[in-house]
Order: C-alpha cells, then sequence, then structure tokens
C-alpha cells in the first residue's frame, strides 16, 4: 500500500527535453553531465531522427482463491478507467482441456494444480500483447472442460493488461510479467458458499460434487500455491469488491502511471524517476524561498544528475 500513497503523491520528470539541439544551444540550462537523467539510446540521436521505442502496455495480475471476486474486482478497475483501452486476460483460458480419457474420470481432475494450464501459451500471448501485437486467446468452456476448438477471442494491443486468475502468481516469468500485483483476500466461507452458487448455476454441476471437488483439490491447492503466493502481491484487497476504497485508490496509482506513461509517449528521452522520500526531500528544499544559494546548486544538482 505505501506504493500506492506514495505515487499518488506524484512521479518527478527528469531530462524533459523535446528538442536536444535547442537544448544544448541554451545557456540557461545545464549541459551534458545532466542528460544522465535521460534514456541514452534516445538522448543519442538529434531528437526527429532516432523513432521512439513503442511504451510497454501496464500489467496488472489480479490473484486470489476461487470465487474470491478477483473477476469483480477487474470489472471495477476497468470501469474507473474508462478512458484508457484496458483489456482482461483470463487463466482459465489457458486451461489445457480434458482428453477423452481425462473426461471419463473428471472427478480424479486436479483443476487447481499448475499443471492443468499450458502456461507457455499464456507467455506467448503476453509477450505478444505486450510488444504491441494482437492475440487470439483460446475460450474455455467450463461445463465440457474443453477449449471450443473454432472460436478464439481477440485481444487489441491495450494501454493496460490485466491478467486474473488462481495462480497468476505461482510462476516467476509469469510474475515478472507484471507492474502492478493485487491479491484479493475473501473469507474461506464465503469463497464456498458463492462456489457453491456458481458452479449449480452456470457451470452445470451439483451442489456434492462441488463440495466433493473443493475439499479434495480446491483447498488444498490454494494452501499449497494460492496462499504462499500472497507473499507477491504489492496490495491485498481485504473482502474483494466490497472493498470500495482499495479498488479506488489502485485505479487512482494507475491513472497516475498511465500519465507518465503518456508523458514518455510525447517525450521519448524523458526518464521517470521513482519517487523516494529523499527526493521529495530534495524538492521540498530547492522550492524554499528560503534556500542559500549554495544549497539550491548543491540539491538542485543532485536531483538533475539522479
Ligand atoms: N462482493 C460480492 N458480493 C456478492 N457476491 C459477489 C461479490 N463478489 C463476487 N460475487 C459473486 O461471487 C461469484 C464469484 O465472483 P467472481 O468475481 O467471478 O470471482 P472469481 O473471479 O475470483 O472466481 C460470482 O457469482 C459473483 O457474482
Ligand atoms: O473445467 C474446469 C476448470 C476449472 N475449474 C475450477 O475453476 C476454478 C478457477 O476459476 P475461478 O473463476 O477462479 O473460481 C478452480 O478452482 C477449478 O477448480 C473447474 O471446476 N472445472
Amino acid at each position: 500500500m505505501e506504493d500506492v500513497l506514495d505515487s499518488a503523491v506524484g512521479a518527478h520528470f527528469s531530462g524533459l527535453r523535446r528538442d536536444l539541439r535547442r537544448l544544448s544551444s541554451s545557456s540557461s540550462l545545464p549541459s551534458s553531465p545532466s542528460s544522465a537523467t535521460c534514456n541514452d539510446a534516445s538522448a543519442a540521436a538529434p531528437s526527429g531522427l532516432a523513432s521512439p521505442a513503442p511504451r510497454q502496455p501496464f500489467v496488472i495480475g489480479v490473484c486470489g482463491g476461487t470465487a474470491s471476486g478477483k473477476t469483480t474486482v477487474c470489472d471495477m478497475i476497468i470501469q474507473q478507467l474508462h478512458d484508457h483501452r484496458v483489456v482482461l486476460v483470463n487463466q482459465d483460458s489457458f486451461y489445457r482441456g480434458l482428453t477423452e480419457e481425462e473426461s471419463e474420470h473428471v472427478e480424479e481432475y486436479n483443476f487447481d494444480h499448475p499443471d492443468a494450464f499450458d502456461t507457455d501459451q499464456l507467455l506467448e500471448c503476453m509477450g505478444k500483447l505486450k510488444s504491441g501485437q494482437s492475440v487470439n486467446i483460446p475460450i474455455y468452456d467450463f461445463k465440457n472442460h474443453r477449449r471450443c476448438s473454432e472460436s478464439f477471442r481477440k485481444v487489441n494491443v491495450s494501454d493496460v493488461i490485466i491478467l486474473e486468475g488462481i495462480l497468476v502468481f505461482h510462476d516467476q516469468r509469469v510474475r515478472d510479467l507484471m507492474d502492478m500485483k493485487i491479491f484479493v483476500d475473501t473469507d474461506a466461507d464465503i469463497r464456498l458458499a458463492r462456489r457453491i452458487r456458481r458452479d449449480t448455476v452456470e457451470r452445470g454441476r451439483d451442489v456434492l460434487s462441488v463440495l466433493e471437488q473443493y475439499g479434495r483439490f480446491v483447498k488444498p491447492a490454494f494452501d499449497d500455491f494460492i496462499l504462499p503466493s500472497k507473499k507477491y502481491a504489492d496490495v491485498i484487497i481485504p473482502r474483494g469488491g466490497d472493498n470500495h476504497v482499495a479498488i479506488d485508490l489502485i485505479a487512482q496509482h494507475i491513472r497516475t502511471k498511465l500519465g507518465q506513461h503518456d508523458l514518455c509517449k510525447l517525450y521519448p528521452n524523458v526518464c521517470v524517476v521513482q519517487t523516494t522520500f529523499q527526493i521529495r526531500g530534495m524538492h521540498t528544499l530547492i522550492r524554499d524561498r528560503e534556500i542559500t544559494t549554495p544549497d539550491f546548486v548543491f540539491y538542485s544538482d543532485r536531483l538533475i544528475r539522479r
């Protein structure tokens, strides 16, 4: 939560220079040493000649136990970010699907184990999306435990990608794709009650089979894989979709990040310096009208050279 609050205070933009030639001839601004704050690759080429590298989408991982409210939280975040392009990718889409033989003994199959997902395919799709390509994502049918063989969901390039699922924090390669990790933390009794209702109404199950599957696979996998992955979260949302304060804070943080993102698109050589107490302290000092000239020069120089 510290990160959310810290960023809400505001980011610090350094090396905000649109035209390098104009800047180097300016006597009022420091010359080459200060360019340490700029992206070196783009700073090396004169503005207008280098084509700016496309900015990558902001990737948010949303993890949590079954029926914790992951999808609900994602929908609420998407609603709040209505002025940005946001796509939702569900880990469920990457269930391998059962073979004929496995289908005959479906009650034996563990859908809550990491091996039930084709994580390599998920990584490939996410890699393409991050690099600006649209992808076709499989559609999974929970009633037949299979993927629809003919149809896919086309997911287009966007500013924000939300990746949601019970095991999205399990594999380090998947975690490494994420700029922000959210864990939805909802009481186990509430999750079980919701799961019974959802699976009987929407996924063609009966109560006994839901309870049997829950005790045999769902709860043990929660204890073995999902709960231990909570430590990777940047933000934990108690009570899921009921926690409007947490969701507002998260949406505010994402908007701040996207603001930086837009600025970086305009000025390819801009480098955003992460806010720290030290940086905030230095900004406070140089804005103080009482500051001595040597101190002003000292702290300004430190900020410029970061
Ligand atoms: N805050 C809530 N209050 C009541 N029902 C909820 C709440 N959040 C989710 N649900 C219901 O619980 C079920 C599971 O929610 P969902 O968001 O799909 O969870 P998940 O994606 O974690 O499986 C759905 O039927 C949904 O309508
Ligand atoms: O064919 C299937 C595939 C998955 N499941 C169960 O789904 C949940 C994960 O989905 P949530 O929406 O996050 O609850 C997982 O616990 C699997 O047990 C299934 O029953 N059948």
